[in-house]
C-alpha cells in the first residue's frame, strides 16, 4: 500500500458512499434500536450454548472484556500446527524483509502478502480456526464465530502516521476480536499495535460507525493533554508474541515504526451476522479460494470461513467498501 494520491482517495470516497450510506441507515434511531433488540435477543438465546473453557482460556476473555486486550504467546496456547505455521510465516517475512533492504517496497507503507502465495500455506490460514481458539473467540463475542480470515502484513519502518497507524476503530461489527502473530520482537521502535484505554467525546457512540481517524497529535487535542502510560497498551514483545484485542470497541493503532520492519498475521474475526458486513473482507482471497481453504475442514471451522453465505440479502448487495 502506498500513500494514495488525491484522485485515488476522490475514488476511494465514492465508492464507499454506498457503504457509508448503508452505515447511516442502520444508525437511525427506529433501525439501531430494532437491530440492537435482535443482537440482544441472538445473544441471550445463545448464552445457554457457549462453550466450557479452560481457565487459561477464560483469562483470555476476561483481559478482552476488561481491557480489550490479552497479551499472550505461541509457546503458551500450544495449539496444534503451531510448528508448521511458525516455519513457513517466518519464512515468508525473511523473504519480505531481504526484498524490502533491496528497495523493492520504496514508496509503500505496509506491503501484505498476496492470496496466491498464501494458497501455498494453506496451514497459515487455517491455523486460528481450531476448537480452541474459536470457543475464545466466540465466548467473547456472545455469538458463533465468523473468520474473515487473514491479513499478512509486513509494515514498513517509515515512521509516517498513515492508515493503521492512526487511532481507528474497526467497523465491521459491534466486538470484534483480532488474533495477532507476531513473527520477530516488537519493541516500542518496531510498530507495535497500541490499544487505548480513555475515551473523548464521540469514541464510544457515534451514528453510522464513522469514528474519528486521528494522529497523535489529533487524540492528544481531543484528551487535553499528552498520552499518561496507563492510557494505553503497547502490545511489545518477543518474537511469537500472540495478541487478542477488541479492535471494534477500542481506539488502537500500529504505533509507527522507526527503527525496524515489522511482520505479523492477523486474524480477523466478529459474528456471523456483523452489523456493517459491507466493510468485510479486507483480506486478498477470492470467494473460490475460500470455499478451497474451507474444503476437508470441521463444520464449525466452514461455517466460520463461508460466514457470507448467511449474511441477508439486504446487506449483501450494499458494495464492499474499500481500504
Ligand atoms: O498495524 C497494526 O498494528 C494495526 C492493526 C489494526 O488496526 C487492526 O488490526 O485492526
Ligand atoms: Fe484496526
Amino acid at each position: 500500500m502506498k500513500q494514495k494520491t488525491l484522485r485515488y482517495r476522490a475514488l476511494r470516497r465514492v465508492r464507499s458512499l454506498p457503504a457509508e450510506t448503508a452505515s447511516r441507515l442502520l444508525a437511525m434511531p427506529a433501525i439501531s434500536r430494532k437491530l440492537n433488540e435482535s443482537y440482544e435477543k441472538a445473544r441471550a438465546s445463545h448464552r445457554p450454548r457457549l462453550p466450557q473453557l479452560s481457565p487459561f482460556d477464560k483469562d483470555i476473555v476476561a483481559g478482552l472484556e476488561r481491557n480489550g486486550v490479552y497479551v499472550t504467546s505461541l509457546d503458551r496456547l500450544d495449539l496444534p500446527g503451531t510448528g508448521a505455521l511458525w516455519r513457513s510465516a517466518t519464512g515468508i517475512a525473511s523473504a519480505y524483509s531481504l526484498r524490502a533492504g533491496q528497495g523493492e517496497f520504496a514508496g509503500e507503507y505496509t506491503v501484505q502478502v498476496g492470496a496466491e502465495e498464501m494458497m501455498h500455506h494453506p496451514h497459515i490460514v487455517r491455523w486460528p480456526l481450531d476448537d480452541r481458539i474459536l470457543d475464545i473467540v466466540e465466548t467473547y463475542l456472545g455469538l458463533p464465530a465468523a473468520c474473515d480470515t487473514l491479513n499478512f502484513f509486513h509494515t514498513l519502518a517509515d515512521g509516517r502516521q498513515v492508515a493503521a497507524r492512526r487511532w481507528h476503530r474497526d467497523v465491521e461489527d459491534r466486538r470484534m476480536v483480532k488474533v495477532i502473530v507476531y513473527l520477530h520482537d516488537v519493541d516500542e521502535d518496531g510498530g507495535p499495535l497500541e490499544i487505548l484505554h480513555r475515551a473523548f467525546p464521540g469514541s464510544d457512540q457515534l451514528d453510522g460507525g464513522n469514528f474519528p481517524v486521528l494522529t497523535q497529535e489529533m487524540l492528544e487535542q481531543r484528551l487535553g493533554g499528552a498520552l499518561e502510560p496507563g492510557d494505553v497498551t503497547s502490545c511489545t514483545g518477543k518474537a511469537g508474541t500472540v495478541i487478542f484485542a477488541d479492535v471494534a470497541s477500542r481506539y488502537h493503532r500500529g504505533r509507527p515504526a522507526i527503527a525496524r520492519d515489522r511482520s505479523a498475521l492477523f486474524y480477523n474475526f466478529f459474528s456471523r451476522s456483523p452489523l456493517r458486513p459491507f466493510y468485510r473482507e479486507r483480506h486478498v482471497f477470492s470467494r473460490a479460494q475460500l470455499a478451497e481453504l474451507a474444503a476437508g475442514q470441521s463444520a464449525r471451522a466452514r461455517d466460520c470461513l463461508l460466514w457470507h453465505a448467511n449474511v441477508p440479502l439486504l446487506a449483501r448487495i450494499v458494495p464492499r467498501a474499500r481500504s
